[in-house]
């Protein structure tokens, strides 16, 4: 059974949510049981192959949680809207927010920021209905602007913009925060601070729950060694040595075998012959 958005709300436990990007990674999520999937626009990096977010469409985004729900029909599930789509005025990311939900099935949109402009359109939204995860500290649409993917919140200043960027997206009616890379004492304080859940990614073990790139997780994406992650599995080693095996099976003749063959009757073969 889905869960519904108080249950979230109220967890006794953290909550656990894994991005998904397509049919069997939504398939493995929701089997695993996770509490919320999130069609993240990560999708750039681990699955387009780009170096950075900005380039990930809305129509990228809507292709892929359409196949993620597809796999995952009983699992609450986010979807990131991308860089560009909310940030030309309150009505086009209404109309955006609204395809993403028709379209895509999804439960509720994340947009990341809490600058005046971003915290009306969370206003807007979740009004009209739309229930918004907001995104604070690091935030990799605009990570060029934050001077590159670096740590946030570590100065008065900074520190400061957190807290209270998360407090306004709390009034603004956000449901839901994610705490990118940020220390974990500050993750902390926002947490006891606000009433929605907080979920921490490189925040601390202080958060409401916590969120992983799945292809991070699985050891699938093999960047370089990630600080906030932790890798479960060794999912692209095995995937390459499958492939390896496969080829030198052709190679040898050794597949297809017997058994991954189909037969016929003589005389209709004789007859060919
Ligand atoms: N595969 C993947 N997983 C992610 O979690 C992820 C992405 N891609 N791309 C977009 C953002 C960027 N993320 C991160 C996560 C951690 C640091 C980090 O640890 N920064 C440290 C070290 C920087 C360095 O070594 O140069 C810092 O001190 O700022 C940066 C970006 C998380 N996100
Ligand atoms: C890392 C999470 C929070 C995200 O925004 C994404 O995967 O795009
Ligand atoms: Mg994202």
């Amino acid at each position: 059974m889905k869960r519904s958005l108080p249950e979230l709300q109220h967890s006794p436990q953290p909550l656990v949510m894994v991005t998904a990007y397509d049919y069997p990674g939504g398939r493995h999520a929701e089997a695993a049981g996770v509490d919320l999937i999130l069609v993240g626009d990560s999708l750039g990096n681990v699955v387009l192959g780009y170096d950075s977010t900005a380039p990930v469409t809305l129509a990228d985004m809507i292709h892929h949680a359409r196949a993620v729900r597809r796999g995952a029909p009983e699992t609450f599930m986010v979807v990131d809207l991308p860089f560009g789509t909310y940030h030309t005025g309150v009505q086009d990311a209404m109309r955006n927010a609204v395809r993403v939900i028709q379209e895509t099935g999804a439960d509720a949109i994340k947009m990341e920021g809490a600058s005046p402009e971003i915290l009306g359109v969370v206003q807007t939204l979740t009004r009209n209905g739309i229930p918004v995860m907001g995104h604070v500290g690091l935030m990799p649409q605009t990570a060029t602007a934050q001077g590159g993917l670096k740590v946030q919140g570590k100065d008065d200043a900074s520190a400061r913009a957190t807290l209270e960027g998360a407090q306004a997206l709390e009034a603004a009616g956000a449901f839901a925060l994610v705490l990118e890379v940020i220390p974990a004492r500050l993750a902390r304080l926002i947490s006891e601070k606000l009433s929605i859940p907080t979920i921490g990614i490189g925040a601390g073990v202080g958060c409401d729950g916590q969120v992983l790139v799945t292809h991070d997780l699985l050891g699938v994406y093999e960047g370089e060694e990630k600080k906030i992650a932790r890798r479960y599995a060794e999912v692209g080693q095995i995937s390459r040595e499958a492939i390896e095996k496969y080829a030198a099976e052709v190679r040898a003749r050794e597949f297809p075998a017997k058994d991954n063959s189909f037969v016929m009757k003589d005389e209709v073969l004789d007859k060919l012959y």
